[in-house]
C-alpha cells in the first residue's frame, strides 16, 4: 500500500488528526478546485477560504482563530459526513449528541460517569479511506505550490510571495551591476579559495553536499559567499537566498560581522544575522545571507516546513550533534522533498562525513584541506617538562586548576606575545581560575585583561573577547565549549585545554539530569586546538597525559542521547503530527532509545499535552506555541486562564535565564538577595517575580543601578529577561489566548487579574508543574543514626531529595505547608538536589490534580501514581470539592477548546472570574499547614 494512504489510515483512530489531515488533503490535491486560501502553522490551521464538494457542495471562509477554527472543522465535518459518528458508552448506548473532538468525548465521559468512545461507522470508513487513497497519491504540482501562499519569507519574516519573472530578472540584474560595481572585497587568501570552483560545481550538482575542511580553513565565511556570488554572477541572484546555521549566538553574530565586513560597505546589506531575540536581517530577500541560530531555523520551519524562500541552507559545525541540529537534519531531508529548488551543505572539520553523507542517501563528500598557521602542540608530560616540574598521572576528568593557572602563569611570562585561550568544564572553573590568576605577581591589580566566558553572559559582554588588549597587556579568555567551534579571536597565539567539559546526562527513570565533568572526544581536542593558528602560529597546551586521546571517543556522544525528550516530542508533533513520536524520531540521525521516547510521551500525555492518541491536545496546541520547556509552557497557558500572567511569565524568563549577578561566584550575596525578595512567600519563584517587578518600577538610570547592585542582579540579565518575557507574551497571543502581548505586560488588564495574588500563582505554577511535588517531613536520622527532630526532610515520588544553596527554602526550619512544587532536580554524588522551589497550599493539589475518589465509602482520595499522597475527608467535604473542582476544570476545558461565538465567551467570562474569586478566597482563607494535618505517608 502506498505509504502516504497507510499514514492516513492509521490515524482513523483519532478524529482530530484525521480531521487536519483531510484539510491538509484539500490543500494539497488540486481536485479541490474550490480550495481559495489555506494556511497551517505548528500544525494548526492558521487561516482557510474553501469549498469542499464531498459528498456535497459547501463553502467555508474563515478567518480570526476562534471563528476559523469553527468553520474548518465544520467544513471538515461536512466534508467527512461526520455528523453521522456515534458517540457511544461502553454498552454501545448512543449519548446526547455525536461530537468529533477527543476531549470532548473524554468531557462527555466526566460528565455521564462512564468512559466512552467515539465511532466511525464502517460505511463512512471505507468512503473516507477511497477518498484519501485516490487524493493523497497525487503529488501537488508547482503551480498550485505558489497558489495561495502566505508564508513568512525567511529572510526577512514579512509575507513571502514569489516574484514574477519580470521581477526576478529585473533584480538579478540590479544586483549583477551592484557586485560588478562593488567587486567584493577578496580579504587575505585562505586554503578554500582554492577549491572555489569545486565547491560551487558540487552543490550544482548535487542536492546536498558534506564539506570536510579543517579548521579555519575558511568554511564558515566564504563557502556561502561563494555560493551567492555564483548565482550573483550567473545572474541569478534573485533567487539566491543562503541560510547559514550556527550553533550558538556568539557566533552567528561574529561570523555575520566578518562576512559583512569582508563583503565591503557597498555590499554589506547582503548579509544580516538572527538570534533569539535579536534580529539584524538582509535589508531584501534575494540574493541575501542569513546567519542563525538552529532554534530560529527550527521556528521557521514550523511555519514553513518547505522553505520557500529559500535556495540553500548551509548546516555549520554540524559534528556539534545538538538535539536541534539532529531534529533539523531530519526536517532538512524533508524539506528536499517538498521544495525541488533547495540545496544543503554541511560543514565541519571534525564530523563523521561519512555517516552524514549515508544520512542523505550516499550524497559527494569533498575534502578541504589545508590551514592556515600552524599550530605546536605540547600534551601534559611536556608541559611539565617545559615548566621544570616531575610528571604526575592524572585519571579523573576534573581539571587540576592551579595547574591550569601556573600555566597560564607560565606561558605569560616565558611565551611568545599574544592572547591566551582556556577551556574550562564549567562557570566555576572559570572563576576559581580567575582568582588564582590574580593572585599571582604578574596578574595582580587588573595588569592583564582576564575575560570569562560562557553561555550565561549577555552577547554584549560576550563580544568583548574580541577587543584587543591596550598594548603591553596580555588577554587572556578563560571560556567552556562555547569558544571551541566557529569564532575566530583574532589575537589568540595559545590554547591552553584540560581536555574535560560539563555534560548533562538524564536519567528518564527518576526525571533527573546530572551534569557531570567528563573527557571531551577527539572531536573536540581537535576544534579547541583550532582556536589558534588561525591569524598567526599558534600553540595548543593539552593538560592531559597524550595517552589520553587513545582512550576518547572519536565523536562526542550526541545530546539526543542523553537528555530528557518531552521538548523534542512537542516539537516532532509540531512538525509531524500525524506520525507517532517514536516513529518520527527513530528518522534522525541517531535515533533516541525507543522506551525513553514512549516514556516522553506518556509524561507529556500525562500532563495533557499529548492524548492517548499521540495527538496535541488543546492544552498541547497551545503549549506548543511557547518556545520553552513543555512544563514552564503549561503553566504560562493556565495562567492566562486563571488571570495571573505577569509574575509567571517573570519565572518562565528567569527559569531560561537567571537573574542574578554571577550566582555561582556570589553565593552568598546572591542567597542574601533572595531572601530579602522572598519575605515570607518561601518560593523562588516569588522571588523571581519580585525581582522583575521592582526592575520595572525603577526607571531612573541611577535608582535602576542602586536597585541592582542591592540585590546582585544582572542588568544585561535582565535585558535579556525582559526580551524573552516579550516573545513569551506573542507566544499567548498566537496561542490565542490574550488579544494583544501588551496586555501581559499590564498589571490592569484581564489577565492580570489575580496576579497579586500569591497563593493562586503558586497554585498555578504548581499545576504547570505537577507532578513535581515535594512532601516535606519533620524529623531526620543523621548518618550516625541520631534522630534530630527539628530537622525537614523531603521526598518525592521517586525518593529523598535534597534542597540545594540555590533555593530560599534550604535551612527553612519551618515552612507553611507541606508541600512543596519545584521545576529543575540535578543529581550530584549520588543525591538529587532541588535546585528551585515554593511551598504550594495543598488545596491546590486537589483542586488543580487529577486526584481520584478511590474508595467512595471512606472519601479517601489519592492522585494516580503519586504514592506521597493520600487524604481522607468527610463524605461531604469531598463532595464540595469535587463539585469546586469539576467547575475549575470545566473552566479549563472551556477556555482551551475553540469557542464557536463570542457571546459565550462573555457569559463564561463573567463566570470565570467569579469561579477564581473563590479560589482565591478559599486558598487565602484556609491555613496550608492544617489540610496537612490530614495526610499519611501511603507507603
Ligand atoms: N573575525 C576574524 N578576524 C580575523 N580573521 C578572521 C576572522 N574570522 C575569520 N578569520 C580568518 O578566516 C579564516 C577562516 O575562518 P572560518 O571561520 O571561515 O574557518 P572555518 O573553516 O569555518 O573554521 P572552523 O571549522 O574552525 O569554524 C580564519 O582562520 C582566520 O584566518
Amino acid at each position: 500500500m502506498d505509504p502516504k494512504v497507510a499514514e492516513a489510515l492509521s490515524i482513523f483512530s483519532n478524529p482530530k488528526a484525521l480531521l487536519v489531515k483531510v484539510i491538509q488533503v484539500a490543500a494539497s490535491s488540486n481536485r479541490v478546485k474550490e480550495l481559495l486560501h489555506y494556511r497551517t502553522s505548528g500544525g494548526k490551521v492558521k487561516e482557510c477560504e474553501l469549498t469542499v464538494r464531498w459528498p456535497q457542495p459547501m463553502t467555508f471562509r474563515a478567518c480570526g482563530r476562534r471563528r476559523l477554527e469553527a468553520e474548518t472543522h465544520a467544513a471538515a465535518l461536512a466534508c467527512l459526513r461526520m455528523k453521522d459518528l456515534k458517540l457511544l458508552d461502553e454498552q454501545n448506548s448512543p449519548l446526547t449528541h455525536a461530537k468529533y473532538h477527543q476531549e470532548e468525548v473524554r468531557e462527555a465521559g466526566r460528565r455521564e460517569k462512564r468512559p466512552c468512545r467515539l465511532e466511525i461507522p464502517e460505511h463512512l470508513q471505507r468512503g473516507i479511506q477511497e477518498y484519501l487513497a485516490e487524493v493523497l497519491i497525487r503529488p501537488r504540482s508547482e503551480d498550485e505550490d505558489n497558489e495561495g501562499d502566505r508564508v513568512p519569507d525567511a529572510i526577512t519574516g514579512r509575507p513571502y510571495r514569489p516574484l514574477s519573472t519580470q521581477e526576478a530578472k529585473h533584480l538579478s540584474d540590479s544586483l549583477l551591476r551592484q557586485w560588478e560595481k562593488a567587486g567584493p572585497a577578496q580579504g587575505a587568501e585562505l586554503p578554500v579559495d582554492f577549491h572555489r570552483e569545486k565547491l560551487v560545481a558540487a552543490s550544482e550538482a548535487s542536492r546536498v553536499v558534506v564539506v570536510a575542511g579543517e579548521t579555519g580553513c575558511g568554511k564558515t565565511t566564504r563557502i556561502p559567499r561563494f555560493l551567492l556570488e555564483g548565482h550573483i554572477m550567473a545572474g541569478e541572484g534573485a533567487h539566491c537566498n543562503i541560510l547559514v546555521t550556527q550553533p550558538r549566538r556568539i557566533s552567528a553574530v561574529s561570523v555575520a560581522q566578518r562576512v559583512a565586513q569582508e563583503m565591503g560597505p557597498a555590499l554589506r546589506h547582503a548579509v544580516g544575522y538572527q538570534v533569539r531575540l535579536e534580529s539584524r536581517p538582509p535589508e531584501r530577500s534575494g540574493g541575501a545571507l542569513l546567519f542563525l541560530t538552529v532554534g530560529v531555523l527550527l521556528r521557521k520551519l514550523q511555519a514553513d516546513g518547505a522553505l520557500r524562500s529559500v535556495s540553500h541552507v548551509l548546516v555549520d559545525e554540524v559534528h556539534e550533534r545538538d538535539v536541534n541540529t539532529d531534529l533539523l537534519l531530519a526536517l532538512l531531508r524533508t524539506a528536499l522533498t517538498r521544495n525541488p529548488r533547495l540545496r544543503v551543505v554541511l560543514m565541519s572539520a571534525t564530523g563523521d562525513t561519512q555517516r552524514l553523507a549515508d544520512y542523505f542517501g550516499g550524497c559527494p563528500v569533498l575534502r578541504v584541506p589545508g590551514s592556515m598557521h600552524p599550530v605546536r602542540e605540547r600534551y601534559l608530560e611536556e608541559v611539565l617538562q617545559e615548566m621544570g616540574r616531575p610528571p604526575v598521572g592524572q585519571n579523573d576528568a576534573g581539571p587540576d586548576l592551579d595547574l591550569v593557572a601556573d600555566v597560564i602563569d607560565h606561558i605569560h611570562l616565558q611565551g611568545e606575545p599574544g592572547a591566551v585561550l582556556c577551556f574550562l568544564p564549567g562557570w566555576q572553573d572559570i572563576k576559581s581560575v580567575q582568582q588564582r590568576l590574580e593572585e599571582k605577581r604578574a596578574f595582580r591589580s587588573g595588569s592583564q585583561v582576564i575575560l570569562p566566558l560562557h553561555s550565561s553572559m549577555s552577547v554584549a559582554d560576550q563580544q568583548a573577547v574580541f577587543q584587543r588588549p591596550l598594548e603591553g597587556r596580555r588577554k587572556i579568555v578563560l571560556a567552556t565549549n562555547i569558544a571551541e567551534t566557529s569564532i575566530t579571536i583574532d589575537d589568540i597565539v595559545h590554547v591552553v585545554d584540560v581536555g574535560s567539559q560539563k555534560e548533562q546526562s538524564y536519567d528518564p527513570r527518576t526525571k533527573v539530569s546530572c551534569l557531570d565533568t567528563v573527557w571531551i572526544s577527539h572531536s573536540n581536542v581537535i576544534q579547541r586546538r583550532g582556536r589558534a593558528g588561525r591569524c598567526q602560529p599558534g600553540h595548543a597546551y593539552h593538560l592531559f597525559p597524550r595517552q589520553q586521546l587513545e582512550t576518547m571517543t572519536t565523536f562526542p556522544v550526541p545530546e539526543i542521547q542523553r537528555t530528557p525528550l518531552e521538548s523534542l516530542v512537542v516539537q516532532a508533533k509540531i512538525h509531524s503530527p500525524h506520525i507517532k513520536a517514536e516513529d518520527f524520531l527513530s528518522q534522525v540521525l541517531d535515533p533516541p532509545d525507543a522506551g525513553a521516547v514512549r516514556d516522553a510521551v506518556k509524561t507529556l500525555q500525562d500532563i495533557g499535552v499529548l492524548d492517548e492518541a499521540e495527538c496535541l491536545t488543546p492544552l498541547g496546541e497551545r503549549v506548543a506555541c511557547v518556545s520553552c520547556d513543555p512544563r514552564l509552557a503549561k503553566a504560562l497557558v493556565l495562567s492566562a486562564l486563571f488571570r495571573c500572567v505577569l509574575p509567571m511569565l517573570s519565572v518562565a524568563a528567569c527559569l531560561t535565564r537567571d537573574p542574578f549577578y554571577n550566582s555561582l561566584q556570589n553565593r552568598a550575596l546572591v542567597a542574601k538577595a533572595k531572601e530579602a525578595l522572598s519575605g515570607s512567600s518561601c518560593s523562588d519563584y516569588v522571588v523571581f517575580s519580585r525581582a522583575v517587578q521592582g526592575w520595572r518600577e525603577t526607571s531612573h538610570r541611577d535608582s535602576r543601578q542602586e536597585y541592582l547592585d542591592s540585590y546582585s542582579l544582572s542588568g544585561a540579565s535582565l535585558w535579556f529577561i525582559r526580551g524573552l518575557t516579550q516573545q513569551f507574551s506573542e507566544n499567548l497571543v498566537e496561542a490565542g489566548l490574550v488579544a494583544h502581548s501588551a496586555d501581559c505586560l499590564r498589571p490592569s488588564t484581564r489577565v492580570n487579574h489575580c496576579s497579586r495574588e500569591e497563593q493562586l500563582f503558586k497554585a498555578v505554577l504548581f499545576a504547570g508543574f505537577y507532578p513535581n511535588l515535594i512532601q516535606v517531613k519533620r524529623g531526620t536520622v543523621t548518618k550516625g543514626g541520631r534522630f534530630r527532630p527539628d530537622n525537614l526532610s523531603y521526598r518525592t515520588k521517586s525518593g529523598p531529595v535534597l534542597l540545594h544553596r540555590s533555593t530560599v527554602n534550604r535551612g527553612e526550619k519551618q515552612l507553611p505547608s507541606r508541600w512543596l512544587t519545584f521545576f529543575s532536580a540535578v543529581k550530584s554524588n549520588g543525591n538529587v538536589f532541588i535546585r528551585d522551589s515554593s511551598t504550594v497550599h495543598p488545596l491546590a493539589l486537589l483542586l488543580l490534580t487529577d486526584c481520584d475518589l478511590v474508595e467512595r465509602d471512606r472519601a479517601e482520595v489519592s492522585l494516580p501514581e503519586h504514592s506521597l499522597v493520600r487524604w481522607e475527608m468527610s463524605a461531604q467535604s469531598w463532595e464540595l470539592l469535587w463539585e469546586f473542582r469539576t467547575s475549575i476544570q470545566a473552566m479549563i476545558y472551556r477556555n482551551l477548546r475553540p469557542l464557536t461565538c463570542d457571546s459565550v465567551c462573555e457569559d463564561s467570562t463573567a463566570q470565570d472570574g467569579h469561579l477564581i474569586s473563590l479560589l482565591v478566597d478559599l486558598l487565602n482563607s484556609t491555613d496550608p499547614d492544617s489540610n496537612g494535618d490530614d495526610q499519611s505517608d501511603a507507603e
